[in-house]
């Protein structure tokens, strides 16, 4: 590691010879692939953006000119030359350094990403604002070819081609892969225009940019193909001068290419070519199982861990997802390019006619489903809570406001640990509830998360359920497809004085608080339509109410609960736990949840302090 620990900044990569670059390109990588093998994290991405980046702080004057990285999971080498070295063994655990760019974590940070397609957006603002500030300096969005399919980097496009004069550069990072095969038109494209290559290098650059070699060759085909007419590149209909492709892991192209970029005007489109896993075999054999694997001995590889007797929530919605397939012939599967993290990959193989993956499209992917309810079909979206925030407005105008019959299953609902506060689902209940027609319910357990599916599958209209990233306690699942009653809640156990109603995964810590505190115990199921005659019985039956929600506790269930009392004209003392009005950022989950008193813990210590003053007695069994 002999250049690599001597590099602090960017400034150090600049000081070296260009052919120090290559050897200092193998170091970042071997390094690379050391610390992601310790800490868990995005590594294919990673391994296939190490020249890239190198390239991009050589050639360009960085943190005076932005790099805007789209999604951010292919950061690892920036955030190594740029400071963070010494930091990367934190990565993405509690007080750590996040696992994707942070504007307060780095100067060179320049936008925090992790949802993906913002970059050309953000870029594009970076160089207006450049041009007028009346400051030179250049803003390049890195973007993948998974998260060029977004509507939002398409609308960017469309804006920033009529921006001539910003010095925006726009680097499609091309490997042929979303997290798993890449999907669709723009894809198939993209392949085209890989085939016809050089001959697009030559006719739309000009000499000036593309490297010797690239160019002989590009000359020889544009003489061969004199003559032909050839359409311009979508890129230049969008208005940018379109440039490549090019070897994304030769630092021989890459860095005369930018030099040369560097020099022209207006908005630049370079389309550089990687590999997903470069340089790690496996990882280059099994992209989609090295995008994001835990800790792993790099000489053995990866092996997910087998779970002992338990399943993962994911597991429980695919499993459900074959099984009412197999049942019902009207349903249709839809992901937003997340097949394996949304547990689809069976349904995949099962059903191929009924499965789509409409790429990275939230937006789509909910207006699609709109679109084959109208049709009497019976559509299951299946995606995260996070990313459901960018599809709101199809989920209110295109499926609610009709009242269509499309069946949401909300994955990674609450605090989800490693990727942090980007990817967090804390805010689907509060969103949700407030939506004329849905039915919203979040799943306590294994087999409830199955049965809330079914009943939210067979309600005549839209229906959430949520459920948690990972596995839960391992209760036994039924493998009827049985419905729960819509809008009703059960009793865990009773207690006295105090009623702690607990809403989807906080039901088994509240129950363990429960049992210190003498409480009675209510497990909510549904978040709408909540169960009122359930909660006048608990307000009628006890002295104090106390709401569990992991989720916000700002417009949450909590607050159902407090409307519903407001509503009925019952004044009884209440307290709301819950996500705090604060991001949280990335770490263990446990540790997470205990750092905001979700646990059963926590729950007890904050119903105790609440009630010890009012009424000492309360304080009980220390458990
Ligand atoms: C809005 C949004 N939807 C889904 C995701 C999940 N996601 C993260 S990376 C990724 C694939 C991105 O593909 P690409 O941009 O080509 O980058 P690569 O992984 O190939 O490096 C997806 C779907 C996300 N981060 N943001
Ligand atoms: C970067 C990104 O958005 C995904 O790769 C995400 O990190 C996946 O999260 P899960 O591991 O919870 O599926
Ligand atoms: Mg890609």
């Amino acid at each position: 590691m002999k250049l690599l620990e001597n590099i602090d900044s960017p400034a150090d990569v600049r000081k070296l010879a260009r052919t120090q670059l290559t050897p200092l390109a193998h170091e970042l990588r071997s390094y690379l692939l050391d610390s992601v093998s310790k800490t868990g994290g995005h590594l294919s991405s990673n391994l296939g953006t190490v020249e890239l980046t190198v390239a991009l702080h050589y050639v360009f004057n960085t943190p005076h000119d932005r790099i805007v990285w789209d999604v951010g999971h292919q950061t690892y080498s920036h955030k190594i030359l740029t400071g963070r070295r010494e930091r990367m063994h934190t990565l993405r655990q509690l007080n750590g350094i996040s696992g994707f760019p942070k504007r307060d974590e780095s100067e060179y940070d320049t936008f925090g990403t992790a949802h993906s397609s913002t970059s050309i957006s953000a870029a594009l603002g970076m160089a207006q604002a450049a041009k007028i500030k009346g400051e030179h300096r250049h803003a390049i969005a890195v973007i993948g070819d998974g998260s060029m399919t977004a509507g939002m980097a398409f609308e960017a496009l469309n804006n920033a081609g009529v921006q001539e004069d910003v010095n925006l550069l726009v680097i499609l990072n091309d490997n042929d892969m979303s997290i798993s095969p890449p999907v669709g038109a723009l894809n198939r494209y993209l392949a085209r225009l890989m085939s016809g290559q050089f001959y697009a290098a030559a006719k739309n650059v000009g000499k000036s940019v593309l490297p010797g070699p690239v160019l002989e060759l590009a000359k020889r085909l544009e003489e061969h193909a004199k003559g032909m007419v050839v359409p311009a590149t979508m890129f230049e209909e969008f208005g940018f001068n379109y440039i490549g492709p090019i070897d994304g892991h030769d630092l021989e192209s890459l860095i005369p290419t930018l030099q040369n970029i560097k020099q022209l005007k207006g908005p630049q489109f370079l389309h550089v070519v990687t590999k997903k896993g470069q340089g790690y075999k496996l990882a280059e054999a099994d992209p989609v199982l090295y995008h994001g694997p835990g800790k792993f001995n790099p000489a053995e590889g990866f092996k997910p861990a087998v779970a002992s007797g338990k399943v993962t929530y994911t597991e429980v919605f695919g499993n459900w997802l074959c099984d009412m397939a197999a049942a019902d012939k009207r349903l249709v599967g839809i992901t937003p390019a997340m097949r394996e993290g949304s547990g689809m990959v069976g349904f995949e193989q099962k059903f191929p006619d009924r499965y789509f993956d409409v790429g990275i499209a939230e937006q789509h992917a909910v207006t699609f489903g709109a679109g084959l309810a109208c049709e009497g079909l019976k559509p299951v979206v299946a995606i995260y809570s996070t990313f459901l925030q960018r599809g709101y407005d199809q989920l209110i105008h295109d499926v609610a406001l009709q009242n269509l019959d499309v069946t949401f299953a909300l994955d990674r609902a609450g605090l989800v640990g490693a990727d942090g506060a980007t990817h967090a689902g804390n805010y689907d209940m509060a969103y949700l509830r407030c939506i004329p027609n849905m039915v919203v319910m979040a799943a306590s357990d294994e087999n409830e998360c199955r049965q809330m599916l079914t009943t939210g599958y067979q309600y005549q209209g839209p229906a959430a359920i949520r459920y948690p990233r990972g596995a839960g306690a391992g209760a036994a699942i039924k493998p009827e497809l049985t419905t729960i009653e819509i809008g009703k809640g059960e009793i865990k156990r009773k207690g006295q004085k105090i009623a702690i109603l607990a809403f989807g995964s906080m039901v088994a810590p509240a129950v363990a608080a429960g049992v210190a505190l003498d409480a009675t115990v209510a497990n909510m199921r549904f978040v709408k339509p909540l169960d009122v005659e359930l909660v006048k019985q608990l307000a009628a039956e006890h002295d104090y109410l106390v709401t569990v929600e992991e989720g916000s506790i700002m417009g949450g269930a909590g607050s159902a609960v407090a409307e519903a009392l407001a509503a009925e004209g019952i004044v009884k003392p209440l307290q709301m736990l819950g996500l705090p009005d604060k991001f949280i950022d990335h770490g263990d989950p446990a540790k997470l949840l205990a750092s905001v008193g979700l646990d059963a813990a926590g729950i007890t210590a904050s119903i105790k302090q609440r009630h010890a003053a009012a009424e000492p007695r309360l304080v009980v069994n220390n458990g």
